[in-house]
């Protein structure tokens, strides 16, 4: 099944109410839970938290009626899926003192710390431990997530409670590990590198007249409605190129004079460079 097409759940798929659990409450923990918590695919009183600081996470949880739990042993005793949201340096330490919950409750352990592989996760926790592996991107916050995932032979059975509420908040993919550096940099990191694009395109608009906000919003839209032209249809961006740029137009001189500045090579070099660092370099 790894590689397949983006799965076909619907957006409004009913999800069986289920109490969830984050360990770590981040910015990504966040994006996910605010995309949860908008198309009301969980109420807040689902959601079990505990994260690093209370100062940093407390007046966020009592905002969405959200609980509050002690520790993480106690988001794993009252939660049905443990979403894993810590950094990849100290993940292995925050399971390890889990084991004894893990053991001691049915849970479906959902990790979404990146670069960390599902032979790494199941050597800190009990064996036969149901793991799902996701690596979501941001975009989750607005239900327009990217998300790849992979699991586990004991996470069989209890999978698609886990992958019911990222395809509520997004597209999901299922990938094989191997490919999952890769889909960092295309999916992961990608919307700072879509933001860059339309930073930079914005400042263009602002070296020619137009203010800073509305050369934001039109590089912005402009942006979203061309993606959504490659969704649409089966016609390749190459093909689409193409059609904008008229025999000796302004579109064919931009676009050449991009290339001649290096565009996409620059784009290449740094999707390289983040697939290196997800798998180890500097
Ligand atoms: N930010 C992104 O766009 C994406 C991040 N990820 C992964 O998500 C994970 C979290 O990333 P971010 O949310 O960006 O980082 P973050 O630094 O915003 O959040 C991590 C949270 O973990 C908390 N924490 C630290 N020690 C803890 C402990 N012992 N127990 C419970 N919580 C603890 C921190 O207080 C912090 O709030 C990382 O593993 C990252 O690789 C995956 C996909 C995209
Ligand atoms: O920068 C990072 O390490 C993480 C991985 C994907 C997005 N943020």
């Amino acid at each position: 099944m790894a590689g397949t097409a983006l799965t076909a759940f619907s957006h409004s798929m009913e999800v069986t109410p289920m109490r969830i659990g984050f360990i770590g409450v981040g910015n990504m923990a966040r994006a996910i839970i605010d995309g949860l918590l908008a198309n009301k695919t969980v109420a807040g009183s689902d959601l079990y938290l505990h994260s690093g600081h209370i100062e940093h996470y407390g007046d966020y949880a009592q905002t969405i009626g959200a609980h509050v739990m002690n520790d993480n042993a106690a988001v794993v005793a009252n939660s049905d899926i443990v979403v894993l949201a810590v950094k990849p340096k100290i993940y292995g330490r925050v399971l390890d003192v889990l084991q004894p919950a893990f053991a001691e409750h049915k849970v479906v352990l959902a990790s979404i710390v990146s670069g960390v592989s599902l032979a790494e996760l199941s050597q800190h926790v009990p064996a036969g431990q149901p793991i799902v592996r996701l690596l979501p991107n941001l975009n989750v916050k607005i239900g327009a997530g990217m998300t790849a995932y992979a699991i586990n032979d004991a996470a069989e059975d209890d999978a698609q409670t886990v992958l019911g509420l990222f395809d509520a908040i997004g597209k999901t993919m299922e990938l094989n590990e191997d490919d999952f550096s890769t889909f960092v940099a295309l999916a992961g990191s990608a919307p700072a590198f879509a933001y860059l694009f339309i930073d930079a395109m914005a400042r263009a608009g602002v070296k020619h007249g137009i203010s800073k906000a509305d050369a934001v919003r039109i590089a912005a839209q402009t942006v979203a409605g061309s993606a959504e032209m490659v969704l649409a249809g089966t016609t390749s961006p190459s093909d689409l190129i193409d059609q904008v740029c008229s025999p000796n137009g302004s579109t064919i001189r931009g676009y050449l004079t991009m290339e001649d500045k290096g565009f996409s090579s620059s784009v290449v070099a740094g999707l390289d460079a983040t697939i290196a660092r997800e798998n180890g370099g500097d």
